[in-house]
């Protein structure tokens, strides 16, 4: 089915992501917001008009409706979307599925017209202003039709999930909140965990602070509200999951205490533990959800001045060289950093060698 016509309710960064990706593909989109602040913003940035009512009636029934608003008042919004029969079909975006579906039943949602979604992907900000068009490309995308749902509205939530460019994984409810407690919302508190030990440590601390702990806690920087409503949503599969990350915290932390006293048999724990970290690492899908994928890595010394990466870029170009991820390492009170490109294993000589030709620094 082709949506002409979409409602967003919820302009924040998955709601305005989600409409400017459909603006981009064409679709006329309605945004509506309880902060009416948020829905300026997100017009102006480019992601529709504003939705109205005509007293209690709305103007225009949509195509689809997308609810983008915390987990706590997704079946709330459903249930009122269906009272002014807003649109044809309604999905949302909420990061846990079993509870909201629940509530909508409780509250006697249609649910035949209603398909429950969540994209697999985000930001640690919030808000109309940290969205971006492209946040979906290439992610994972659940959708959780209840057995009740009509195969029109599954084909709509599909096609959300085309435009906006990610790739649609069907699940239940209750699969989906245990697989992302593993994936998402206990690495999420486990984040935040080791963000926390930062807030009291010293300056030095923290002006040794390298990549390692930036990647570590940085979806610990997100909105704790929001994330108290994920997490509440999901509570049993993810406590289940922080227990055993606890216990391998604790043996951890005894093995490390037995090694301090010159038991030397306790580095096995550890190296253990190491190792099924490897072996989990691992398993996590490369880009466009694929296998994972072990890339090359050409390392390049950039000067920290306007323009570099843009010069590096372009020498990729002419060299046909995908890059497939970019990280930047700073030196610490240098005024140079270094470029890390992962490429593919059989480019990585080429790109080399054509970056010393130009003078770049590759060590
Ligand atoms: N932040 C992330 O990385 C991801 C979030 N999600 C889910 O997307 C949903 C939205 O999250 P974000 O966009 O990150 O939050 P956000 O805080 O950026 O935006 C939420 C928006 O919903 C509005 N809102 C709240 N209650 C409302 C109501 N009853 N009616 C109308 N508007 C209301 C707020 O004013 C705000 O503008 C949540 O359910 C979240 O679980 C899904 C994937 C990723
Ligand atoms: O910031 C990131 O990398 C994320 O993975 C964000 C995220 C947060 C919540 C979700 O339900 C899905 C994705």
């Amino acid at each position: 089915m082709d949506l002409r016509t979409v409602l967003v309710v919820g302009t924040g960064l998955i709601g305005t992501s989600a409409a400017l990706a459909l603006r981009k593909r064409g679709v006329r989109v309605l945004l509506a917001d309880r902060e009416q602040g948020a829905v300026r913003l997100a017009r102006e940035l480019g992601a529709g008009e504003e939705w109205s009512l005509d007293g209690q009636a709305v103007v225009e029934r949509v195509d689809l409706a997308i609810i983008a608003v915390p987990p706590a008042y997704v079946a709330s919004e459903l249930l009122e979307l269906q009272r002014l029969d807003a649109a044809r079909f309604y999905t949302d975006v909420a990061s846990v599925k079993a509870e909201p579906i629940h509530r909508a039943a409780q509250l006697g949602c249609d649910l035949t017209t209603y398909v429950a979604s969540h994209p697999l992907a985000g930001r640690e900000k919030s808000g109309p202003g940290a969205a971006r068009d492209d946040l979906f490309l290439g992610r994972p995308w659940a959708l959780c039709p209840t057995e009740e749902a009509d195969p029109e509205a599954k084909t709509a939530v599909l096609r959300l999930i085309e435009l906006c460019g990610a790739n649609a994984v069907e699940v239940s409810a209750s699969d989906h909140d245990r697989a992302v407690a593993v994936v998402s919302h206990a690495p999420h508190v486990a984040a935040s965990a080791v963000a926390a030990r930062l807030a009291d440590a010293t300056d030095v601390a923290l002006g040794l602070a390298g990549q390692g702990v930036r990647d570590v806690t940085r979806i610990a920087g997100s909105d704790p509200g929001l994330w108290l409503g994920i997490l509440s949503g999901n509570a049993s599969p993810v406590a289940e999951v922080l227990e055993a990350v606890a216990n391998d915290l604790a043996d951890a932390a005894s093995a490390l205490r037995a090694l301090a006293e010159g038991d030397g048999t306790a580095t096995g724990e550890i190296t253990q533990l190491l190792k099924r970290g490897v072996v989990g690492h691992d398993r996590i899908p490369g880009k466009h959800g694929g296998p994972a994928s072990s890339y090359a890595v050409v390392q390049v010394v950039i000067g920290d001045r306007p323009g570099q990466l843009a010069r590096l870029f372009q020498v990729c170009d002419e060299v046909g060289v995908n890059v497939e991820d970019v990280r930047l390492e700073h030196a610490p009170g240098l005024p140079l950093g270094i470029a890390e490109l992962s490429v593919e294993p059989g480019a990585a000589t080429s790109l080399t060698e054509a970056l010393r030709e130009r003078g770049w620094q590759v060590p």
